[in-house]
């Protein structure tokens, strides 16, 4: 028997996941279902945005379906019990440290981009960001110096055997794609992007096949939006992933577009699958949220955790077969709703 938790979380994370949980029924491939309450949602429930046993029931599946957490009620929470806290520590319990995050423009979807139609329909990338180091993971805090002043803090670092691991899964990737990999980094300014530079470097003597390139990050979010036909594999840190996978996502469409699959070793065992936007409190509640990227994580999770590429392959086809066919919610400019979205998916699928 297949587990799959189900962490829907906070905002449209709950909206999103129900059609991503759908879609997966649809497929009769025996899987379980088993609910636990994240972020917010567990905050109020039972005083803690990660509690054990929803850390349990993570643990015990062998895949994680989340939505998204955030709720702002909760933004003036210590740290420590605010619903972000709740993803990165699945993250960092589940020693999550490979997130994928593909961004390719569906047919169709040309109008939706920020981008030329031209420009737009060369991306075909994946985003693989460093998931469990990091300024994300350093030592942080506050402090008020002698005379009064307040100072906030967060240590960023890297050590080899992080940037190796990342790396390794980068040039793998890169090899079963197009032969190309660009680290993404800050090393004219950063020590700790300087020992990732060395590092993918060192490694790249492994690699003879693959073409690597550096880029810093400043100018990489300029190319994204320049001509992001010329990316293939990105791999690059826990901060700037997140920053450029968003970039990315309105390049390809929408930030409702864009699943992203969290791993712990390449071969993806008990893998975290989840959009890579967040709970949306503007539009929570409404029936506005697009539910493709909850549905997209929901194929990344049957091919990467349960090696089942063929229906992996049906979803994708069933969301772009839907798009083509003209189904958009209000972020690519239709009027479906969440759930109208995920019925033109469903009746999609064959
Ligand atoms: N992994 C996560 O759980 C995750 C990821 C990002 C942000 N967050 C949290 O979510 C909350 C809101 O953050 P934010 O507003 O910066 O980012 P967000 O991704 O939630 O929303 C950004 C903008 O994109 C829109 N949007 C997002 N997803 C959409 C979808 N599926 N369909 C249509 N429109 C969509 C929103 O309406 C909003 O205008 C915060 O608490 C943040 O910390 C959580
Ligand atoms: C909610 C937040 C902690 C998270 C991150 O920064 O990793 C989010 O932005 C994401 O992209 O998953
Ligand atoms: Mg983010």
């Amino acid at each position: 028997m297949t587990t799959i938790a189900i962490l829907a979380g906070d905002g449209i994370g709950p909206e999103v996941t129900a059609q991503a949980r759908r879609v997966l029924e649809a497929l009769d491939l025996d899987l379980t279902f088993e609910d636990a309450l994240v972020g917010g949602a567990a905050y109020f429930a039972a005083g803690h945005p990660l509690p054990p046993e929803t850390l349990d029931v993570a643990k015990r599946a062998d895949a994680i379906l989340f939505g998204a957490v955030g709720d702002p009620r909760c933004d003036a929470l210590e740290r420590r019990f605010r619903p972000e806290q709740a993803i990165l520590g699945l993250r960092a319990a589940l020693g999550l440290f490979a997130n994928l995050r593909p961004a390719t423009l569906f047919p169709g979807l040309e109008d939706a981009s920020a981008l030329r139609p031209e420009v737009a329909r060369e991306i075909d990338m994946v985003i693989l960001r460093e998931l469990n180091g990091d300024v994300y993971f350093g030592e942080k805090g506050f402090r008020t110096a002698a005379n009064g002043t307040r100072e906030g803090y967060d240590v960023m670092s890297y050590n080899e055997a992080e940037v190796r691991r990342i790396a390794v899964v980068g040039f793998e990737m890169a090899k079963r794609r197009k032969n190309k990999l660009c680290s993404v980094d800050k090393a004219n300014v950063l020590e700790t992007s300087q020992l990732w530079r060395d590092v993918v470097v060192e490694l790249s003597a492994d690699y003879p096949e693959v073409a690597l390139t550096h880029m810093y990050v400043d100018n990489a979010a300029m190319q994204l939006v320049r001509n992001p036909g010329q990316f293939d594999v990105i791999v690059t840190g826990n901060l700037f992933g997140d920053i450029l996978s968003d970039q990315a996502s309105m390049c390809a469409g929408s930030i409702g577009m864009l699943p992203s699959a969290s791993l712990s070793a390449w071969s993806g065992a008990n893998g975290l699958y989840e959009p890579i936007h967040g709970s949306a409190p503007d539009i929570a509640g409404q029936g506005k949220a697009n539910p493709c990227a909850a549905i997209l994580s929901a194929a990344m999770l049957l091919r990467h955790s349960l090696n089942q590429e063929e229906a992996a392959l049906k979803i994708e086809a069933a969301v772009s077969a839907a798009l083509v066919a003209g189904a958009r919610t209000p972020d690519l400019g239709g009027t479906m709703t969440t759930s109208e979205m995920g019925d033109a998916v469903l009746a999609a699928l064959v």
